[in-house]
């Protein structure tokens, strides 16, 4: 579709930003003009996981491959982490006794506050799945010369069925050790579940398999003859054109970090929205370069805006859903149907700021106006919330 781009089926092992070129794993050389760094992310795993074979993390398509087949003998797994991956695996994976190891107080921290996390608890009691929800959104199949590389993404679960060897014929309620991280693990093969696992609030548990879904790192698996800038993490630095401090030198998704002044509403998670656009608009500032264009920041940048499915449910957030940046100094606007819907705005000075939206509440187009224009909410009160005023309506 695209004859001026060649795809080359290699791994970037050196980069040498004074003469412009690169060198490939098969010893290709290309040269450049510009560079875009798009190498993303790996999973970061439990420091146990380089002993135990049992221990997996879940990113592309082989580690998929893997974690479904060793699921398959397992009738006892654990689930490290308190993000999407965990949220996702401990709602899908059946016929198999789950415990979910997470540090804080409320399940899926990444993402929602306690009240949501409240909200979604009864899902995972009784987790039926008898629907699988309908995907929006293009799907790609990877073709098959090259299994592995990208991280999976949106609705990556949504085909596979994860099914362990347990005999139950019920969907068994998942056990959550909140406040807990894996302290020790040894094995005992003569043992049913031959993992023996101690947690730091002290408990023993064991198992089969553990999913370590805690979190990734920057993934820099080549050489620059420049020291690329990192922060603390090992992310590439990047400006407002996603250049980083090597002239030519551009980076955009998982492996960057965003190094400008970012718009108040807005703030970097290594989603897969956020470095799909950081691709596109990294690619429009390479191209606005080499023409000597004016570059204008693209507007995805101004509020951040999540739209994602956890617990069977639709769950939308938006600018700074959970008070990000806003200290203590921010109001909580809440309304809840259980098992139906959980809304949350948040308001500063009686603007909103962010919200959270969980099931099919309509109410995005408004919240996402709300936060752009800055209108001030006084005169509404908590009505606001109010299931009686049709307020999308009002505010259209
Ligand atoms: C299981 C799972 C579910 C997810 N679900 C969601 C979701 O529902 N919603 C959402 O928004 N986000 C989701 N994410 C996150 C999202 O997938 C990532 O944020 C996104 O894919 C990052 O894109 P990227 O292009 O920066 O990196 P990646 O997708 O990691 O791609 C990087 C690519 O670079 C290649 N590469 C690395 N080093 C080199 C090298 N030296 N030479 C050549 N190639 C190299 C890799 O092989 C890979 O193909 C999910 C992630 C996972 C793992
Ligand atoms: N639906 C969606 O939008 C989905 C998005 N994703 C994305 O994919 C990427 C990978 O997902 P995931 O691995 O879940 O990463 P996340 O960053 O979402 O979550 C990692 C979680 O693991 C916790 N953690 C870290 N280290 C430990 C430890 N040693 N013991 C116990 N808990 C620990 C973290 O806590 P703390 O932060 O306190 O360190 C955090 O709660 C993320 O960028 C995520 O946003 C993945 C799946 C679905």
């Amino acid at each position: 579709m695209h004859s001026n781009i060649a795809v080359i089926h290699d791994s970037l092992l050196e980069i040498h930003d004074g003469e412009k070129y690169v060198v490939t794993k098969n010893n290709k050389i290309v040269k450049y003009s510009y560079l875009c760094l798009c190498t993303g992310a790996e999973p970061k795993l439990v420091p146990q996981a380089k002993d135990f074979e049992e221990i997996l993390g879940i990113r592309d398509t082989d580690s998929v491959d893997k974690f479904v087949k060793k699921i398959a003998n397992a009738k006892k797994v654990i689930v490290v982490g308190n993000g999407g991956i965990a949220s996702e695996l401990v709602y899908k994976i059946k016929n198999t006794e789950i415990h979910w190891v997470i540090k804080d107080r409320h399940i899926s921290s990444t993402f929602v506050d306690p009240g949501a996390a409240e909200f979604f608890l009864p899902s995972l009691k009784n987790n039926e799945q008898s629907t699988e929800p309908v995907s929006k959104r293009m799907r790609y199949q990877e073709e098959d010369f090259k299994k592995s590389g990208a991280a999976l993404g949106p609705d990556w679960y949504k085909n596979l069925i994860i099914r362990g060897a347990g005999d139950l014929t019920v969907p068994s309620e998942v056990k959550i050790h909140y406040e807990s991280e894996i302290t020790h693990i040894s094995k005992d093969r003569n043992s049913v579940h031959p993992l023996q696992v101690t947690l730091s609030n002290g408990a023993d548990l064991t198992c089969d398999l553990i999913i370590s879904a805690t979190g990734v790192t920057a993934r820099k698996s080549f050489a620059t003859e420049t020291a690329l800038e990192l922060t603390e993490f090992g992310e590439i630095k990047v400006n407002e054109h996603m250049e980083t401090n090597v002239p030519g030198i551009y980076a955009a998704g998982d492996v960057c970090s965003a190094n400008w002044n970012v718009a108040k509403h807005w703030f970097q998670m290594k989603l897969w929205t956020q470095a799909r656009q950081m691709g596109s608009y990294a690619a429009r500032c390479m191209s606005g370069h080499l023409n000597k264009e004016e570059i204008l920041q693209d507007f995805c940048f101004e509020m951040f805006a999540h739209s994602t499915k956890l617990f069977g449910y639709k769950v939308i957030l938006l600018g700074l859903f959970n008070g990000q940046k806003l200290g203590t100094n921010y109001e909580i606007l809440i309304r809840m149907t259980k098992g139906h819907e959980y809304v949350k705005f948040v308001l500063e000075n009686n603007k909103l700021q962010g919200a959270v939206l969980i099931g099919d509440t309509d109410l995005e187009e408004m919240a996402e106006n709300l936060i752009l224009n800055q209108i001030d909410l006084s005169p509404y009160g908590d009505d606001i919330l109010n299931p009686d005023i049709d307020i999308e309506d009002y505010f259209d």
